[in-house]
């Protein structure tokens, strides 16, 4: 069904930038042999370029499928998870160029044009459960995301603030359930507090402190604003919160998405890509462009950001993506 063809990845140097317009593909997987499975549109047997979104069909995850009854068997459990991290798309203080750090504040029209775009680049990438801030720019750009998705699953907010909402949030069916994906909430992967410039204008902050200083503020590790964090004070929630929350899932098979904020990603980053101090400053994280990381025995294989649905470099090297989205294909009418 699929056409195999092969060669080798192109590789640029090994870059801090995740602007989305450069899909860096990790040092590691320089030597890879990209298996790209073609390109077609559903139902052809072709990969098609744009995601069938809006379909009413609803698909069976291909780790669950029934045997083909051809000799045919269910494709064994993934041996490796897929992990997407999302900067919020743009936001309204983004838009107006102020700090915003813990304001909560929503997305622009632009950054809703942005989710849904980031939701076409990953529409054929399993996602079993999401992780969000307590944040609505964080939580609107995942649900916008996830509304282009093919396998149709209906995200939902899990509500354990306290035993009564829990209970009342209860879903009673088990088919229901199945056809839903968790969306968790966490102020721990809340943007870093801001502190006194939360508000201000960055512009006229940095006329006012001078340039440096503010980018110290902004771009350092272990220099806060004004009774605001540092990068160093967000990783302590925001990295612990990854490891005892995320990770777990990741462990046990389950693809997961996290839609969180410019710097508590880049402290996430940071740690799964192993930057110093001193690199962790020249990561900018441009906003609503989905990064993906994949899991495999406790290494996380950096692997760039999809640029579109059916990406050969994203699907290389992991071929249980490549599968899910040939059997989402076929099975999408
Ligand atoms: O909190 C903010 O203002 C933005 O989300 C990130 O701001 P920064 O790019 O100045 O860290």
């Amino acid at each position: 069904m699929a056409a195999a063809t092969s060669h080798n990845a192109i590789v640029s140097t090994q870059s801090h930038r995740w602007n989305g317009k450069n899909s860096r593909l990790d040092r590691r997987a320089a030597n890879v042999r990209l298996v790209s499975v073609g390109s077609c549109c559903p139902g052809s047997g072709k990969l098609g370029l744009v995601c069938a979104s809006g379909s009413k069909s609803s698909v069976i995850d291909p780790v669950h499928l029934p045997s083909n009854g051809k000799g045919g068997h269910s494709p064994k459990k993934s041996s490796e998870s897929s992990l997407i991290l999302i900067r919020h798309g743009e936001s309204m203080w983004n838009e107006k160029n102020l700090f915003t750090g813990c304001v909560d504040v929503p997305l622009t029209p632009k950054g809703v044009e942005e989710a849904i775009e980031a939701g076409k680049r990953i529409c054929n990438i399993p996602i079993d459960v999401i992780f969000t801030s307590a944040m609505i720019r964080s939580q609107m750009t995942a649900m916008l995301a996830m509304m282009q998705h093919r396998r149709k699953k209906v995200p939902i907010i899990t509500h354990k603030e306290s035993e009564q909402a829990q209970s009342w949030s209860k879903i009673y069916s088990e088919d229901t359930k199945e056809q839903s994906i968790p969306v968790i909430t966490a102020w721990q992967l809340n943007e870093r507090m801001y502190g006194e410039l939360q508000g201000l204008n960055k512009q006229e902050t940095a006329d006012r402190f001078g340039k440096e200083q503010v980018h110290e503020w902004r771009r350092s590790y272990d220099t806060p604003p004004p009774n605001g964090e540092s990068l160093e004070m967000c990783a302590d929630r925001a990295v612990s919160y990854f490891k005892d929350q995320v990770v777990p899932h990741l462990t046990a098979g389950k693809h997961v998405m996290v839609a969180a904020h410019a710097n508590s990603l880049r402290s996430i980053i940071m740690h799964l890509d192993k930057l110093t101090s001193q690199e962790v400053i020249s990561l900018e994280l441009s906003t609503g462009i989905p990064m993906l990381y994949i899991f495999k025995e406790g290494e996380f294989i950096r692997r760039g950001s999809p640029v579109g649905p059916s990406e050969a470099s994203v699907y290389a090297y992991t071929r249980n993506l490549a599968t899910y989205r040939d059997t989402l294909d076929s099975m999408v009418q």
